[in-house]
C-alpha cells in the first residue's frame, strides 16, 4: 500500500530537550488515523514538522514523496492547535477568504456544514464560544479537497453531545480516498471512526496498528489501553 507520510530516523530538539527521538513512521493513504499520546509526548511538534512550520535536526519527512514545502501545503489541509485566523472576521468573510486562498476549497460543502450545525454566518469569530469557533475552523479545513488532513486537537472545546454529530458531519463530507490524521485526547469519541491508531510516548512511536486488530489482540478498547499504558 502506498504511504502518504513517510518518516525516517527523525530527530528534533528544542534547545537541549529531545522531543522527537529517532522516529520512524509510515501512514498509508486512505485511512483515518488517531495520533494519541499524553501531554508533552511530541504530537504537536511532529505535526508542525510535517507542515513545515518547524525543521528537523536530522532525518526525513516525506508527504506524498516530497519534503514539507509550498508544494505539500497544496495537498495538506491543516488545523493547528491554536488559531491563526483574524477574530474580527465574520463566518461569511472566512468562507470568502478560504475560497480566495485555496483553489481546492469547496464553499458549497462548507456552507452546507455551516447550515447543518446551525452556525450564524454573520457572527464574528471574536464573539463566538470556544466550541463554535472550533466547529467553524474545522469546517473550513475539512472543506478543502486535500490528500491529507491533519487535525491537531480538533474538538476539545465542543460539548460532548455535539462531538459525535460533528465528527459524523465531517466524515460524511470529507474527500473520500484522502487520509485524516487526528491528534487528540478524546479517544473514546474518535475510536469508532479511526481505522488505525498511533501511540506516541516521549517522542517515539510505541504502538501502531489497526483499531479492530488491536482491540481483538489486547481484549480491550483503545481508550482503556491508552489509560493503562500512560497511567500517571
Ligand atoms: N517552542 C518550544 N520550545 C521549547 N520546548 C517546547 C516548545 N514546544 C514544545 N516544547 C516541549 O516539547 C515537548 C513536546 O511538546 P508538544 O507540544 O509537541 O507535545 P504534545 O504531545 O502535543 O502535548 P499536548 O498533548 O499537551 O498538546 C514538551 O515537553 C514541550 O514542553
Amino acid at each position: 500500500m502506498e504511504n502518504i507520510v513517510e518518516i525516517k530516523d527523525l530527530n528534533k530538539s528544542y534547545a537541549k530537550k529531545e522531543v522527537i527521538k529517532n522516529m520512524n513512521l509510515n501512514i498509508p493513504k486512505g485511512k483515518i488515523v488517531g495520533l494519541l499520546g499524553p501531554n508533552g509526548s511530541g504530537k504537536s511538534t511532529l505535526i508542525k514538522l510535517m507542515n513545515g512550520l518547524l525543521h528537523q535536526d536530522s532525518g526525513e519527512i516525506l508527504i506524498n514523496g516530497i519534503s514539507p514545502s509550498i508544494e505539500t501545503k497544496k495537498i495538506v489541509s491543516y488545523l493547528p492547535e491554536r488559531t491563526y485566523l483574524n477574530d474580527w472576521m465574520k463566518v461569511k468573510d472566512l468562507l470568502e477568504f478560504f475560497k480566495d486562498f485555496y483553489e481546492d476549497f469547496d464553499i458549497n460543502k462548507a456552507n452546507s456544514m455551516i447550515d447543518s450545525l446551525k452556525i450564524d454566518v454573520n457572527e464574528k469569530l471574536k464573539t463566538m464560544s470556544k466550541g463554535t469557533k472550533e466547529k467553524v475552523q474545522l469546517i473550513l479545513v475539512m472543506s478543502r479537497k486535500a490528500s491529507l488532513y491533519i487535525l491537531d486537537e480538533p474538538i476539545g472545546g465542543v460539548d460532548p453531545a455535539a462531538r459525535s454529530y460533528i465528527l459524523k458531519t465531517i466524515l460524511s463530507n470529507y474527500c473520500q480516498g484522502s487520509t485524516l490524521l487526528i491528534a487528540t485526547h478524546l479517544i473514546s469519541e474518535i475510536e469508532s471512526i479511526c481505522d488505525d491508531v498511533i501511540f506516541i510516548s516521549k517522542g517515539d512511536i510505541v504502538l501502531q496498528g489497526n483499531v479492530d486488530e488491536i482491540r481483538e489482540e489486547k481484549g480491550k478498547s483503545i481508550d482503556s489501553l491508552f489509560r493503562e499504558e500512560f497511567r500517571c
